[in-house]
């Protein structure tokens, strides 16, 4: 790495105190921009941007993952640093793929915090990475754990690692000043209409074998997450896609800033020491998704329906709540689902042998002889018998090219480019599902538990905590609720609205559900095992639940 003449005092890099006498402390943070974005879409010709750019007035250190992609001249050099670093994708142990920086990138970072040589690092990280993950990073949290696993993680440089972990982090080093998300914008609706999974794209020598992510997957989620979002290549479409673009962009990350570019030549001042950043705004979850809380009622279809704040509703962009207090039967869920969309259980998570278990369970339950509340009356007089298919069904797999077709021809779902929320399913009455859909990948999984079946003692202790889950509670089954934003295009609010009531319990199941919930001769266990066995639930198990406290950090995990 070249150090650089020409100091610019006074620069956000410029050390408060060197910790004299003591190599291992370092007081200045220095500030750095994350640069994310899809492969093409513009990272490499926005560096170039920044280094060439007379704008900051800083030397900046970029950090790349390919240095031959990058067109660095002398000039370039002489005034600024460049160093090579590598992603790596590693597996931790909550069985999520997370594309983290490796030993080394730290180790660069701590060094470059101690020079005066630079005041602001650039890090370009690679097409296929998710920036939370990338962020977690600049934690405490996330350096103890990656010490304790670097063994087996594979992790090299574990002596930087036990420094960062002693001083208390890369935070104490280094601070995440912006993330910005640069987006191909000839390219994204295209992105949401695409079944294709990573590798299918990227092949098996650049994604490792347990990454399941999706392409669509991962765009949402770089729009998602960014503070500053570049949409770059804007000379390739027309004026109207222009203005769609843009308005899903504001759907989809309501409080970043959205910028439009050519060669993604942009003022450096909106991407470099912002300040944007910050870690808890991050680990909340999407803008849109905050907007859950802040609803407003509005007439949609001369109906008054509650609904976020809508950014616009121009260009045919547009956004909902759906809403309801009862469960969805699992099986007209899974008939309703299963064919529009490519449904991916437990991501993440993938553990075919207690799949295999749980498989098991399942006919064991089957092969009991039915317990009292199930055998007092026939079960099937409840269920409409038109919806009943076979336990194999469940497992149906169908072409993704058969189901982008589906889809498109769905009259609820053909505009739906994005939702996510949680649900409530007949068969687990004491834990909340997580839904997240971008375009044609629909993930379900297992959240934590609801409120209303945890003992209060386990409650949070914060007050505005407990009044925002107690604001929650309707009637006798509590928080249980459904509850999905649904973005996307066009939207027919009625015909979605109308094909989840439909998957929902109907009054007479409901009142089943009830009273088997209300037997007090039952555990929770013959509770869920009775209903069941009157609602067939062949969706995978959900697994242990995860209590707030475990999931802390865990982006995956957003229950508010
Ligand atoms: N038409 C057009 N082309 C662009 C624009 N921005 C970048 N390009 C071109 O798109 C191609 C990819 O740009 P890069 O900057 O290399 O993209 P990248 O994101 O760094 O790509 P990877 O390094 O592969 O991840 C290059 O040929 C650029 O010249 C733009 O705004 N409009």
């Amino acid at each position: 790495m070249t150090p650089v003449a020409n100091l610019n005092a006074g620069g956000p890099g410029v050390p408060e105190s060197m910790g004299k006498g003591d190599a291992r402390v370092t007081a200045r943070q220095l500030p750095v921009t994350l640069i994310s974005g899809f492969l093409g879409s513009g990272k490499t010709t926005l560096l170039e941007h920044i280094l060439k750019s007379k704008d900051h007035g800083l030397r900046i250190a970029v950090i790349v993952n390919d240095m031959s992609s990058i067109n660095i001249d002398a000039a370039l050099i002489q005034q600024h640093t460049v160093s090579q670093s590598k992603e790596k994708l590693i597996q931790l142990q909550n069985g999520c793929i997370c594309c983290t920086l490796r030993g080394d990138l730290l180790e660069e970072l701590v060094r470059l915090a101690r020079t005066d040589a630079v005041q602001y690092v650039v890090i370009e990280s690679t097409g296929i990475s998710e920036p939370m993950q990338v962020a977690e990073t600049f934690t405490t949290e996330f350096s103890a754990a990656m010490l304790e696993q670097g063994g087996a993680a594979g992790l090299e440089g574990s002596a930087i690692l036990q420094e960062v972990t002693d001083m208390g982090g890369l935070h104490k080093v280094a601070r995440l000043d912006t993330t910005v998300s640069v987006l191909d914008a000839f390219n994204i609706f295209h992105n949401f209409s695409t079944s294709e999974f990573l590798s299918d794209r990227y092949g098996s020598e650049n994604i490792i074998p347990e990454d399941e992510r999706t392409i669509t997957d991962l765009m949402v989620d770089q729009i998602e997450f960014a503070d500053v979002i570049i949409v770059n290549k804007i000379d390739l479409v027309d004026a109207p896609t222009k203005s769609r673009i843009l308005s899903l962009v504001r759907n989809l990350n309501p409080s970043a800033r959205v910028i439009e570019a050519k060669y993604s030549k942009v003022d450096v001042q909106h991407i470099i020491n912002t300040d944007l950043f910050s870690f808890e705004k991050a680990v909340t979850g999407a803008g849109w998704l905050r907007s859950l809380h802040e609803l407003t009622q509005r007439e949609i279809g001369g109906k008054a329906v509650m609904a976020p704040k809508p950014e616009t509703e121009e260009y045919g962009i547009s956004s909902f709540v759906y809403r309801a207090r009862k469960p969805f039967h699992p099986k007209r869920l899974f008939n309703l689902i299963h064919d529009k969309f490519v449904v991916l259980q437990n991501a993440g998570n993938a553990d075919d042998e207690s799949q295999a278990e749980d498989d098991s369970d399942t006919d064991s339950v089957m092969d009991t002889d039915l317990t009292e509340e199930a055998t007092d009356s026939p079960i099937s007089s409840d269920i409409d018998m038109e919806d009943n298919l076979d336990q194999k069904d469940f497992a149906r797999e169908i072409d993704p090219a058969e189901i982008l077709k589906n889809k498109k021809a769905s009259l609820a779902f053909r505009g739906l480019l994005r939702s996510k929320g949680f649900f409530w399913l007949a068969t687990r009455s004491n834990q909340h599902g997580e839904w997240s859909q971008a375009g044609a990948i629909l993930t379900l999984q297992g959240g934590g538990p609801w409120f209303a079946s945890i003992d209060r003692d386990s409650w949070p202790e914060d007050r505005d905590v407990v009044r925002a889950i107690e604001a929650d509670f309707s009637g006798k089954w509590g928080d249980r609720r459904i509850e999905l934003v649904m973005i996307g295009e066009d939207l027919d609010q009625e015909a979605i609205s109308d094909v989840l009531d439909k998957a929902l319990l109907t009054a007479p199941e409901m009142r089943r559900w009830e009273r088997v919930m209300g037997n007090k001769n039952y555990t929770v266990e013959q509770a869920e095992d009775t209903l069941c066995q009157i609602f067939e639930d062949g969706f995978e198990e959900w697994g242990t639940i995860v209590t707030e406290d475990e999931s802390e950090g865990d982006h995956n995990n957003h229950r508010h």
